[in-house]
């Protein structure tokens, strides 16, 4: 076991110095794009400025046959001067244990690296996993000469990566957050839905009977099968000071299905989504950010409580030192996002510097 002094040392000579705590950026929406599509590629110049993170995804999604040319056409993208602006890039590699995990890393760390903000790993099993590309990782940093570590993301989509997400989580200084994925995790807890995320009308509650009326409909009530997984990894995620993402909603025709799941994972603590079509940017963008109604309530709350202790009634609702602390969630995180977005600033009206 590494002794907590060397946890900051880098793993290779020559890599950069590893991250103190990771940097809050906005990312309510994680844009996937496969590299090998001549066509999403064309689409970035417009897509890049409207997403807090573009990805480019080389695992599933992208076919076997155009592996090679999906890791070809990121290159092709960062040697053609794309813009990032401050929009992050990331990547999703194909997992470790795959026939093409290694020469991802291999191949794009060098070729990449100075442009690469988070590296995503899917399929993590456990802390050895995130221990194996953190080395790698270092090694790779130092013969490429960066000068700044590229984060990890681990996707948790395996029963035994949902049950080590504590040790996942904390396994290197790395590591920037999680997401859920969704497909991979019914699967292999084998879960009897074929949904990509989101919900099923056979999960459901149903209302008791009404006594005297044995006969009468009694409402079911579809409950949220991811809830249990999603509680957890915000919870890992937080004690370790890092995020916890939703993943992909696969009915893209469903917007309204899609923007409920997002918004659950919003209401627990995530903070955003994936998007897996442009229509489903604005959807991540929208939930994600607070609504002006809840910012203007958590001003009122703040500001009426003065310095935050003691309790007081705000329209028949007690507020105290724990309440302000909830408003002061909202209210930091809108002070953050409208640093990034005027049309939000407009809408929140902050008073105030922002953080
Ligand atoms: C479980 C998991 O691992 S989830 C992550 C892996 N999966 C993915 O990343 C999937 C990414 N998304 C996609 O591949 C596609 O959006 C699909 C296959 C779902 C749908 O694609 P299409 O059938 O082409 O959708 P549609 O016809 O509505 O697309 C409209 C336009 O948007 C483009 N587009 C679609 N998705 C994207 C995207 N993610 N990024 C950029 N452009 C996109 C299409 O190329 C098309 O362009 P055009 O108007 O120039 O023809
Ligand atoms: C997100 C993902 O990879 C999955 O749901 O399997
Ligand atoms: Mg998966």
């Amino acid at each position: 076991m590494r002794s907590a002094k060397d946890f900051f040392a880098p793993l290779a000579v020559g890599a950069p110095a590893p991250a103190r705590e990771i940097p809050w950026r906005p990312s309510r929406v994680i844009h996937f794009f496969d590299p090998s599509n001549a066509k999403m590629a064309a689409k970035l110049p417009t897509l890049i400025p409207k997403v807090d993170v573009l990805l480019g995804n080389l695992e599933d999604g992208v076919r076997a046959d155009n592996k090679l040319a999906a890791r070809e056409g990121l290159i092709k993208i960062i040697d053609g001067g794309a813009e990032f602006g401050d929009t992050q890039f990331w990547i999703r590699v194909n997992s470790i244990d795959s026939p093409w995990g290694l020469d991802d890393l291999l191949t794009l760390v060098p070729a990449i690296g100075a442009k690469l903000d988070v590296i995503m790993l899917p399929k993590v099993q456990g802390a050895e996993d995130i221990h194996y590309i953190d080395r790698l990782l270092a090694q790779l940093e130092a013969q490429a000469g960066l000068t700044r570590p590229i984060l990890v993301h681990a996707i948790l989509e395996t029963a035994r990566g949902v049950s080590n997400v504590e040790e996942i989580c904390a396994a290197s200084p790395r590591m920037q957050g999680l997401s859920l994925g969704p497909a991979d995790l019914a699967a292999d807890r084998r879960m009897k839905t074929t949904r990509v995320g989101g919900g099923h009308p056979g999960y459901l509650v149903r209302q008791d009977p009404t006594p005297d009326d044995p006969s009468a409909v009694r409402a079911t009530f579809q409950q949220d099968p991811w809830h249990y997984t999603l509680a957890r990894m915000v919870d890992a995620c937080v004690a370790h000071g890092i995020m916890p993402y939703y993943g992909p909603f696969g009915d893209i025709a469903d917007t309204l299905a899609c923007e409920d799941q997002f918004r659950n994972a919003f209401l627990l603590g995530a903070v955003g989504a994936w998007s897996l079509h442009p229509v489903q940017i604005d959807i991540a963008k929208k939930v994600f950010s607070p609504e002006p109604k809840d910012v203007a309530w958590a001003s009122r709350v703040v500001e009426t409580m003065g310095d935050g202790t003691g309790a007081v009634m705000v329209d028949g609702t007690m507020q105290d030192d724990a309440s302000v602390k909830q408003c002061q969630v909202i209210l930091d995180l809108a002070r953050r996002l409208a640093a990034r977005d005027a049309t939000l600033a407009a809408s929140y009206n902050l008073p105030g510097p922002t953080a």
